[in-house]
């Protein structure tokens, strides 16, 4: 669905989104999950603030039946009674729809988060390349934040002043209908005024939205690269850049806050100009014996409460706008449409053999750079081919895409005849099991780590697996053996041992298609024998696709790709190619030449 088509756009819809530009759709969504809830709330605040403007009418009441009875009479004390009961109404009410907020509001941002979470990780590989983790996390629970302020403010702040204001003006109406209309057009017209102002600082709330964003960005981008910043001595270099991200922030949130000041600042003029006003003239009609005293005090607490009323409704108002901004801001980057979504007829692949087939492929970055422009290969099922090449030449590319990770631009790419981009997102998935150069562990046991592969897999599923990639001789040195703790993306293991752990979570998966990227970094002679004998069982019985930095380990490969530009440029068994003058065989006589130096 392209979001912002209305012609096409669902009420309610499951693809988040529809919302990215729909703030207030996307609010209404969550309050809807909770309806019960929040029109019990609605309706105990309705009920509340009628009760507490009425206290103001009942102690009108009061103070005219002790001036008019003489003070054996009962007049007073049915008077009070009536106070009495508005206050006690008033109160317990309040309390009703507090606790059902407690609930509710909650709930809300649960719900929120859980599916921004849900639509977050949907999203494609460039789009996490493209933005700062820390910065995306950080809107996520920005969302949730400005949602439960929102719900809040508009609550306790925003729905009791109207109440207030639209009660206390029937009353006025009861002493004097003119009064009363012209604290009506007042009071409109300062709201008007008022909210126009606020929405023209919305610019300068968004900046400071983007800001504090950028400032969650840079730390998590520092705190993450720890291990980087201290060896290339840049801690300081590191204070200056964050010192100077925060600067821009609280310049920023100043802006935006002394805007608001200047609000609140123009609103407390007039309301001391208007209450004065509206106090004189009471006294005016009691003196001309229009009004009685009670009438003068009735106007009097009127008067202050609708116009402090408008007050907190126009500071509210600013500050549910602030809040929307931050809101509307946060959906429009988490929102953006997944780029990879099933086809609609998508059906799940049904794997023959593991034949894939790169059928006349264009593929160009979302930045314009163009990789392949018309590439074809086809790997025979069970063939180990090895894709060889200079820097840049596009293999990592081949095998993002052959993982669909973004679409192309013209021609197929098809496993067993079937076309990637046709078959359901999990079928493909599990039809291809990759061991990456940079094994990424999350910080979980060993167990869970490994158990990745195949979330339902025994116990003895994991240990056979770990036993195959050769994890034991590490796995039985951990005091807590599988159930260690790896820390933040593996740092409690060496290279090797994250590996054999990534080789590990393959053969738990046991997927027809295997993809290597070959380590690039050196591994001592014992850990290297302890990985190429666990490859050498994983790779039995499947298609494989390595991405070889050394080609030594490419002698026993049924086939070698090199890629050059995009173009492949040579094709063959890897005895073929050592034999004709080639790229091929140019590194690989490299390599030897500089293994041989190393040995002297
Ligand atoms: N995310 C990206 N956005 C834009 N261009 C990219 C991106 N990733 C890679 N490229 C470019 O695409 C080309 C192919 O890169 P690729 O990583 O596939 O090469 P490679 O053969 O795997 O290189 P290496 O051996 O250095 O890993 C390069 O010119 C690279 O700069």
């Amino acid at each position: 669905m392209p979001c912002g088509d209305p012609q096409h756009a669902p009420a309610v819809t499951d693809d988040l989104s529809y919302y990215a530009n729909r703030p207030l759709a996307f609010l209404a969504r969550y309050v809807a999950r909770h309806r019960l809830r929040h029109m019990v709330i609605v309706a105990a605040v309705l009920g509340a603030v009628a009760f507490s403007v009425s206290t103001q009418y009942g102690v009108k009441l009061l103070v005219d039946a002790l001036a008019a009875s003489s003070s054996a009479g009962s007049a007073p004390w049915a008077a009070f009674a009536v106070l009495v009961s508005f206050i006690a109404a008033d109160n317990l009410l309040w309390r009703v729809a507090s606790w059902n907020a407690a609930h509710a509001f909650v709930s809300v941002t649960g719900d929120l988060r859980s599916d921004l979470f849900r639509h977050l990780t949907g999203h494609a590989p460039a789009y996490f390349s493209d933005r700062l983790p820390g910065v995306l996390t950080s809107r996520v629970t920005a969302t949730s934040n400005a949602v439960f302020q929102i719900e809040n403010m508009f609550v306790w702040n925003v729905m009791p002043p109207c109440i207030a204001t639209a009660g206390a003006i029937v009353f006025l109406a009861i002493v004097s209908v003119e009064m009363a209309l012209v604290l009506v057009g007042i009071a409109g017209a300062v709201m008007i005024v008022m909210f126009r102002i606020a929405a023209t600082g919305r610019p300068l709330h968004h900046a400071f939205a983007n800001r504090a964003a950028a400032v969650d960005g840079e730390m998590v981008d520092v705190v993450g690269n720890m291990a980087l910043v201290r060896a290339f001595g840049a801690i300081s270099r590191e204070h200056r850049r964050f010192d100077a991200t925060v600067a821009e922030e609280m310049k920023a949130r100043r802006r935006s806050l002394l805007y608001l000041e200047k609000l609140r600042l123009m609103h407390a003029l007039v309301v001391v100009v208007m209450t004065l006003a509206l106090l004189a003239w009471a006294i005016s009609l009691w003196q001309t014996g229009r009004a009685s005293a009670g009438d003068v005090v009735l106007v009097c607490t009127l008067g202050i409460s609708v116009l402090s009323a408008t007050r907190d409704l126009a500071v509210a108002l600013v500050d549910v706008t602030q809040h929307m901004a931050r809101l509307s801001e946060a959906l429009s980057t988490l929102l953006s449409p997944h780029e990879l979504r099933d086809h609609p007829e998508a059906a799940a692949l049904v794997h023959t053999g593991a034949r894939v087939t790169f059928e006349d492929i264009s593929f160009r970055y979302p930045n314009g750079w163009q990789v392949f422009d018309g590439f074809g290969a086809e790997i025979e099922p069970g063939q180990r081919v090895g894709l060889v090449g200079p820097s840049g030449g596009g293999k990592s590319t081949l095998v993002a895409l052959l993982q669909r990770f973004y679409r192309l631009q013209g021609g197929r790419i098809l496993i067993d005849g079937q076309d990637i981009a046709r078959i359901t997102e999990e079928s493909l998935r599990q039809t291809i099991a990759v061991v990456p150069q940079d094994t990424a562990l999350l910080n979980r046991t060993l167990l869970e780590n490994i158990r990745y592969g195949r979330p339902h897999a025994t116990d003895d599923e994991v240990w056979e697996a770990a036993i195959g990639a050769r994890c034991l001789p590490f796995i039985e040195k951990l005091p807590q053996g599988l159930e260690t703790v790896v820390g933040d993306r593996g740092v409690k293991l060496s290279g090797g041992q994250r590996q054999r752990i990534a080789i590990a979570r393959a053969f738990l998966k046991n997927a027809p298609i295997l993809v290597l990227d070959e380590a690039t970094s050196a591994l001592d002679t014992e850990a290297e024998e302890a990985i190429r004998e666990a490859l050498e069982r994983l790779m039995t019985g499947r298609t494989v696709i390595t991405i070889a930095h050394r080609l030594s380990t490419l002698r026993n490969f049924d086939r070698i790709l090199v890629l050059r530009g995009g173009k492949l440029v040579e094709d063959g068994p890897p005895h073929r190619l050592m034999r004709e003058p080639g790229i091929y065989r140019d590194l690989v006589n490299r390599e030897m030449s500089r293994l041989s130096e190393q040995e002297v």
